[in-house]
């Protein structure tokens, strides 16, 4: 199986790299490696950025340069839920569910994106956590720490699925802000595809803060 990226000339970096770049985003494919992993076959792609300098990454199942409709989850990094189980988000399961579902289909994507915390960052999101442990929800906690309720910015990603050569995606989101970031950032979504996952006593207030603060489609 090969991934094709487009042309060769995306990845040299210019003199200056945004200037031509209506985004103002340069990202470039850094690395591709098999990835063998427990719900199929996957390839991981490395891409290297000048706006956060973080190494996000896409994980790959089958053919998608060319492709229309390809099944897309992007995953913002979850340390907690990701690793090492929290039952205190949604983001271990939805992952999982992502991995499966696109290991059925012939191709599809997931982009891991190194945002943790909705962009504030590792240690940030566990300092939110303790002002939850004192009773505050998500946005609260966010909020008294002087930051937005989300700060993440889709371009990166955007151009991640272009370096991939996808010509549109179906997106398996409850995020209706992930949409328009998307659209905004030029990809064209055929569809978006709910991710449910089943509540818990400890994710349950997490959710419903979701549902009604920041408009996810729970
Ligand atoms: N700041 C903050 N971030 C959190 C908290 N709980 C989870 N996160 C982060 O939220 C991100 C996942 O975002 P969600 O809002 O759960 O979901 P989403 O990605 O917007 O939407 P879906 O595509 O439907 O999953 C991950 O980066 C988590 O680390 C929290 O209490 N505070
Ligand atoms: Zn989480």
């Amino acid at each position: 199986m090969s991934i094709k990226l487009k042309s060769a000339a995306n990845f040299v970096q210019p003199p200056n790299p945004s200037a031509n770049d209506p985004l103002n985003v340069h990202v470039e494919h850094f690395a591709t490696a098999e990835l063998p992993t427990r719900y199929g076959k996957f390839r991981i792609v490395a891409f290297k950025n000048d706006i956060d300098g973080k190494d996000h990454v896409a994980v790959v199942h089958g053919d998608v340069a060319g492709k229309r409709g390809v099944l897309t989850r992007i995953h913002s990094e979850c340390l907690t839920g990701d690793v090492f189980g929290s039952l205190k988000c949604d983001c271990g399961p939805q992952l999982n569910a992502a991995l499966e579902e696109i290991a059925e289909q012939d191709a599809g994507i997931i982009l891991y994106m190194r945002q943790e915390g909705r962009g504030i960052g590792l240690a940030n999101k566990i300092k939110a956590y303790s002002l939850q442990d004192q009773g505050m929800d998500t946005v609260e906690a966010n909020e008294h720490l002087g930051f937005d309720d989300d700060l993440r910015d889709y371009s990166i990603s955007a151009k991640m699925l272009e370096l991939l050569g996808v010509e549109s995606i179906v997106l398996m989101t409850n995020n209706p802000s992930k949409v328009d970031g998307l659209e905004e950032a030029g990809i064209v979504i055929d569809e978006r595809r709910p991710i449910k996952t089943i509540p818990n006593p400890h994710n349950y207030n997490y959710l419903e803060t979701k549902r009604t603060k920041s408009g996810h489609l729970l």
